[in-house]
């Protein structure tokens, strides 16, 4: 099989510190890749590694087939990167920032202006074309800037967290968002610490602790490692009535209360928010708090660490898919 990336013994040290350590990934083309781990693992050092911006201490990457040590510039070519703070201009217009970024790529003039209008109406920014880049919400800001990733029509685009701090709707946007971008043939690395969201969207998912890399597997092997469903947990002024009232809600799986919070997993967490606020409106009842949470990092890593129903879903499985 034909890879999009692949790592070989990927090390990177700043200093004395290593800050990554030996990682070996295979990334098969035309897949959403999603790369998992707690703040400071190495996620980004990795991205950065891959796409030449930054050094490799030692190890290589290939990216689609051209080696980021020998051949930067081909490797450059072929990947857009969505680091986790916008590169965009906050005064120009979301026109301007990808026709300024068309032409930082490279991208010919003449070719220029129809490519940006195709990825305004990809991203659903066509109203927003002449808008300033500063004065746009945080989600949108993330669209245009993965836009702007994409002006050279790369085969694999990197994205560091493409969600950190969006709300849940803006969130759900970016997942479909993702998932269509797949669909046009473009492999996407994403890195994120949401053990739900890298399940959900990702086909195949490694998971890094302190620069190694721990296990790699399905998400369904990492499903049966740690529960990472959503819950929604909720403090109201009754709820026992509304427990009661949310049994016969569809898109609900489970609901139960828990030191008088009550607690709901369903399947889709956006729709279930709407149901239970419309009951809390018929029912005239109070809201204390509202959250929404997955199983955090700490729990997964202890799971794998501890090897707890690890199945395949083990660093051995990343070199049993060499034969493959
Ligand atoms: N320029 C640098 N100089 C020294 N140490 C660094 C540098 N950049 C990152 N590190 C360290 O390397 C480790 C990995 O950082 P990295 O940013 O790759 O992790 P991460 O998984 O992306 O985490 P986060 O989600 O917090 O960005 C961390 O311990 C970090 O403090």
């Amino acid at each position: 099989m034909e890879y999009a990336i692949i790592t070989k013994d990927l090390t990177k040290y700043y200093g004395d510190f290593l800050a990554v350590d030996r990682v070996n990934l295979r990334v098969p083309f035309n897949t959403i890749y999603g790369f998992l781990g707690p703040n400071g693992a190495g996620k980004t050092t990795t991205i950065r590694m891959m796409c030449g911006l930054t050094n490799i201490s030692s190890g290589d990457a290939i990216v689609n087939g051209h080696s980021v040590r020998k051949e930067p510039e081909k490797v450059k070519a072929s990947v857009g990167v969505v680091q986790d703070i916008s590169n965009l201009y906050p005064e120009l217009t979301c026109f301007d920032n990808l026709m300024f970024s068309a032409e930082m790529h490279g991208v010919p003039k003449r070719l220029r202006k129809e490519r940006v209008l195709e990825l305004l109406e990809f991203f659903d920014l066509e109203d927003k074309k002449d808008e300033k880049f500063a004065n746009l919400f945080r989600g949108l800001k993330r669209r245009l800037t993965i836009a702007a990733a994409l002006v050279h029509k790369p085969k694999i685009l990197l994205l560091d967290e493409p969600t950190l701090v969006l709300d849940v709707k803006s969130r759900r946007k970016m997942w479909a968002l993702i998932k269509a971008l797949k669909e046009e043939d473009i492999t996407i690395f994403l890195t994120s610490h949401n053990v739900y969201e890298v399940s959900h969207l990702s086909e195949r998912v490694a998971v890094i602790n302190k620069g190694r890399i721990v296990a790699e597997g399905k998400p369904s092997e990492l499903k049966r490692l740690v529960p990472y469903d959503e819950t929604i947990e909720l403090g109201v002024s009754d709820p026992k009535r509304l427990l009661e009232r949310l049994k016969g809600v569809d898109v609900i799986d489970r609901a139960y209360l828990d030191k008088g919070t009550l607690k709901v997993v369903a399947r889709d967490s956006l729709v279930a928010i709407e149901e239970i606020s419309q009951v809390l409106r018929e029912e005239g009842i109070d809201v204390n708090f509202m959250s929404l949470r997955s199983a955090d990092m700490e729990e997964v890593f202890l799971k794998i660490v501890e090897g707890e129903g690890v199945g395949r879903f083990k660093q051995g499985d990343l070199h049993s898919q060499e034969g493959h």
